[in-house]
């Protein structure tokens, strides 16, 4: 639709096609949803400083991760049960991301399996986003076909012992819609929140009935020992839990707060990224998402020391108009968004942004 011309209009639009499970699914956060308004609002308090004539006739938005090659960084991160969203879910997604030449990253509790999605974007890069079972066998399953599948790396999702109270959720239900499954497993888990008769929300339970709430840095070495695949950890928000990470041997660090759906009240991940950066002194690659919606924000996260944003939401918002396309043009809206802002500020690659032009709006009350 041409006149969606920002990732807010394709938004606005989710919102009246959506079925109202599905809608808060998505757009939900926990508790309170401090956070999830925190989350956008930070952005707006860090400022950037444009530098002045300096030849941008020429740009290039290009940059590697984990010594792979993508046009732009800006990927998309793992969101559960994209079939919700559009029938051909994850399969779109993974296309557009194939489209744009970058990071597409599969969430365990997909409606498409790792398989299918291989298939339907072999030449994508792909990462395989794992919750980690109570059932050890099943998960290192799931990261032999990952890595068979030809998935780049593995992001362990550190920040879900249990899951986040998200209200809207308990008070739907949620239950996955019945003609939908959990496409990466077979019988009772890839079913269970089917029409299931849940006292609160489908999701809480599946979660505290499966996933393995025992985990510890240690169990990394094991992760370790059952992969070849670089390891990323997602859900990191201090700077210590940063410098554990980088000594149990991550390749990278993930920056967010589970899109403000774990614990209200956590920081926005645009103000956890500089102690994060401090505390890993270039040792892994840092990530970050959480609130981009635009290309100011992958600006301003670039400038404070990510290597890569991510987004969640939008790429769900781009699916309900028109799947593979809405996706696709989601990620060329930002990019867009993003080359202007480097463009006007003085960087024509993304090794000219640097730390020091971006400050935050207190740098101006000082003066
Ligand atoms: C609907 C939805 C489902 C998600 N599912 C997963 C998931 O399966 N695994 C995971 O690690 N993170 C999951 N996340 C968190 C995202 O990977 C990401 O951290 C978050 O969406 C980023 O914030 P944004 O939506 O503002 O871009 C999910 C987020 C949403 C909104
Ligand atoms: C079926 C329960 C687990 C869903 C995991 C998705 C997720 O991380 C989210 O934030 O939602």
């Amino acid at each position: 639709m041409s006149n969606l011309v920002c990732i807010q209009d394709y938004e606005n639009h989710a919102y009246s096609v959506l079925p109202r499970n599905a809608l808060d699914y998505y757009r939900s956060g926990a508790g309170q949803q401090e956070t999830l308004l925190d989350n956008r609002r930070a952005f707006s308090r860090y400022k950037i400083r444009p530098r002045c004539l300096q030849d941008v006739s020429k740009r290039d938005l290009s940059t590697t991760v984990l010594g792979q090659k993508v046009s732009m960084p800006i990927g998309i991160a793992p969101t559960a049960m994209q079939r919700m969203a559009h029938p051909e879910g994850e399969c779109a997604n993974v296309r557009a991301a194939q489209g744009l030449e970058t990071v597409f990253t599969l969430s365990t509790i997909s409606t498409s399996s790792i398989e299918e999605v291989a298939q339907a974007a072999p030449r994508a890069l792909k990462w395989f986003q794992l919750y980690i079972y109570k059932d050890r066998q099943l998960t290192k399953n799931l990261v032999e076909r990952a890595e068979k599948a030809g998935f780049k790396a593995l992001v362990l999702t550190v920040d879900a012992p249990l899951f986040g109270l998200r209200l809207a959720d308990m008070r739907n239900k949620f239950s996955l819609p019945s003609h939908l499954r959990m496409a990466n497993f077979d019988g009772e888990k890839a079913t269970k929140i089917n029409n299931s008769p849940a006292k609160s929300s489908g999701l809480n339970e599946y979660v505290s009935a499966l996933f393995d709430a025992t985990l510890q840095w240690k169990d990394i070495e094991w992760l370790k020992s059952i992969t070849k695949l670089p390891i990323v950890i997602k859900g990191v928000l201090t700077g210590s839990d940063a410098k554990r990470g980088v000594e149990a041997g991550v390749a990278g660090i993930w920056v967010s707060n589970h899109g403000a759906r774990q614990v209200d009240g956590t920081p926005a991940s645009i103000e956890a990224l500089p102690e994060i950066v401090q505390a890993v002194q270039g040792k892994a690659e840092i990530y970050l998402d959480g609130g981009i919606r635009d290309g100011t924000d992958v600006f301003k996260a670039i400038a404070m020391g990510a290597r890569m944003v991510f987004m969640g939401r939008p790429a769900l918002w781009g699916l309900t108009q028109g799947g593979q396309e809405g996706v696709e043009n989601i990620l060329k809206i930002i990019k867009n968004e993003f080359e202007h802002t480097m463009a006007i500020s003085g960087c024509a690659t993304i090794a000219d942004i640097e730390p020091n032009m971006v400050v935050h709006e207190l740098y101006y009350s000082k003066l």
